[in-house]
């Protein structure tokens, strides 16, 4: 088993700093992305790091599906400017214009779209850790978003996550059929420069909440 092993000790301080900054400095970019393309050693990259995420019983339900045409872009900011308009029209008043002010996509600008789906068929109809809550496998797959964004990030490459979307418009643009779930629509392109802080902190949406208040000891505690 020994050879099965590696070194689990800590990184040296300038390899840590690097996953720290990695964490602290990435981004969802909306309108930042450059038009160049993405070469498909560094796309591959990206994808190596989302497949190499955990996952429930290492089902690895995930898959992507890459998106570069124009025509595709184009059908999938259409089925967005139309659950925009339905998600703006849940926000009251001064919300609402504020809402109205958002960007909240980078589909056309940005040179990829990587769709990542999960597959609940992938090991079988019984997987280890996911036999009393079988959300887990989209759990796993928000994993894989969360390891190609940070990997994005070290490349230079924004990424923007978009969610405003009926899934039947996606489903009947990519085909994706109605038994594997659409977990992430991730726009991709090079950025030269990034918020400092999540832009709809900057725009007045919401701020950070103060960690102290969500860490708690033993028991539930409600944030005051
Ligand atoms: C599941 C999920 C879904 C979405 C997002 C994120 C996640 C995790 N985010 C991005 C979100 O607004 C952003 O992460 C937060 O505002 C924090 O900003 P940073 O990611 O730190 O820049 C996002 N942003 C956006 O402009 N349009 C969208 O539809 C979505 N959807």
């Amino acid at each position: 088993m020994r050879d099965c092993m590696v070194d689990g000790e800590a990184f040296a301080a300038d390899a840590r700093e690097a996953v720290y900054r990695a964490i602290h400095t990435r981004r969802d970019v909306r309108d930042q992305f450059l038009s160049d393309p993405l070469p498909d050693d560094l796309v591959r990259r990206l994808l190596k790091a989302a497949h190499a995420a955990p996952s429930v019983g290492f089902m690895q339900p995930w898959s992507f599906i890459l998106v570069r045409s124009e025509e595709t872009k184009q059908a999938a900011w259409k089925a967005f400017s139309k659950a925009n308009a339905e998600a703006e029209a849940m926000f009251a008043d001064e919300k609402r214009d504020l809402y109205r002010s958002l960007k909240l996509e980078g589909i056309r600008k940005a040179p990829l779209s990587i769709i990542v789906t999960c597959d609940p068929d992938r090991a079988g109809p019984v997987v280890l850790g996911r036999t009393h809550n079988p959300r887990m496998d989209v759990y796993s797959t928000v994993c894989a978003v969360q390891n190609l964004w940070l990997a994005a990030r070290a490349e230079g490459v924004g990424v923007g996550w978009v969610s405003i979307f009926q899934d039947d418009d996606v489903r009947a643009l990519l085909g994706i059929p109605e038994r594997i779930q659409i977990v992430a629509w991730l726009c991709l392109g090079y950025v030269r420069e990034l918020y400092q802080e999540p832009e709809l902190a900057v725009k007045g949406w919401r701020q950070r909440l103060d960690l102290d208040q969500l860490i708690c000891e033993e028991r539930w505690r409600e944030r005051s």
